[in-house]
């Protein structure tokens, strides 16, 4: 997106000077009401400069209404907030920040009859120390694309050339609304790559995403917002281990018949399955009832829990929550 396509919301106040920050973002006590209600509850967010940041999140959790107050795109209802050292939600601020910030959307808005040149050029013309041409096409692997239009490219070419037009400036803070979604594996890794080198060169990425695999590997932190509350924060493997999600150790049928299986076993697919939160102990269980069984075990498998798991396990917890909550 172009940085002038979007105002800010024109919060009077004065600007603030522009300082280096050891945070890229702090929020304190953010709230959005759109008219019916608070659809954010005080939200405080703080985002360490050079790292990457995902937030997750179910449908109407209030995602797309944080990261747009934070981008300056939508006006807040009460607390603070400081992006790069500067405020969004004040005009002169969020004007200096349309060049020092670039966000990717999920859907591409590029004119069909341009050529991708043509485009990054123009592109290039807005910022005082664009990355050449040459450099930025082949960042994003789109070397052989330079000359082929808008219209022509593929789903994934497009979104592509959408991540070189938000790095053309240089952007010290990234927003990416679901990167790799429609790229083919080969690409898929090559963006995660460039992400994570972006990440190390110093830029703070922002990430939104369903793709918890790629929030696993990327992510620095992780915060969930669910009805408008952060309900947990932390880095990936922190939420994992904090999560009610189990490990699964597995092995082949041996055979010994469904009702002399370990207590808590079940068998799927030809595979004893069982859930634990301490592997250690089970694998010493299954040992020392396969030698009682005069069972063998073979193929063991222990398949520690994943992001996805853990945050399904946080989602269903929090409706628990709810449930209860209501019922009381
Ligand atoms: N312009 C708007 N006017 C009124 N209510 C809105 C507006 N935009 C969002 N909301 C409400 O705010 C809440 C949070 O919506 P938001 O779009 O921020 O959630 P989200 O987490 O981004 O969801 P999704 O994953 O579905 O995009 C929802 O209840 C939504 O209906």
């Amino acid at each position: 997106m172009h940085p002038s396509d979007t105002g800010g919301s024109g919060d009077p106040a004065p600007a603030a000077a522009e300082v280096p920050t050891e945070h890229a973002i702090e929020a304190a006590g953010i709230t959005k009401d759109y008219g019916k209600g608070e659809v954010l509850h005080g939200i405080d967010y703080r985002v360490p400069t050079g790292t990457i940041s995902a937030l997750l999140g179910p449908n109407g959790a209030g995602k797309t209404t944080l990261i747009e107050i934070l981008e300056g795109h939508r006006g807040r209802t009460s607390g603070r907030l400081s992006v790069l050292g500067l405020d969004p939600g004040n005009r002169r601020d969020f004007a200096r920040l349309r060049t020092r910030m670039s966000v990717v959307l999920q859907q591409s808005m590029l004119e069909p009859g341009l050529s991708v040149r043509d485009i990054l050029r123009r592109h290039a013309s807005y910022y005082p120390d664009p990355v050449g041409l040459d450099e930025i096409l082949e960042q994003v692997d789109l070397a052989e694309k330079r000359g082929a239009l808008v219209k022509s490219l593929s789903g994934g070419q497009l979104r592509r050339l959408d991540l070189a037009l938000a790095l053309t400036g240089r952007p010290e803070l990234l927003f990416l609304d679901e990167p790799t979604t429609g790229l083919d594996p080969v690409s898929r890794r090559r963006i995660r790559g460039l992400v994570a080198g972006l990440r190390d060169s110093g830029t703070t990425v922002i990430l939104t995403s369903h793709d918890l695999a790629e929030v696993q590997e990327l992510a620095d932190r992780v915060d969930v917002i669910r009805d408008g509350s952060f309900i947990a924060s932390g880095t990936p493997d922190e939420l994992v281990r904090s999560s009610s999600a189990f490990t699964v150790v597995e092995f082949a049928d041996p055979g010994v018949g469904a009702d002399r299986l370990p207590a808590g076993a079940s068998l799927v697919n030809g595979r004893v399955r069982i859930h634990t939160d301490d592997q250690d102990s089970v694998v010493r269980d299954v040992q020392a009832w396969a030698e009682r069984e005069r069972a063998t075990i073979s193929g063991l498998t222990i398949v520690p829990p994943t992001l996805d798991d853990a945050y399904l396990a946080m989602l269903d917890a929090g409706a628990e929550k709810t449930t209860s909550g209501k019922a009381e």
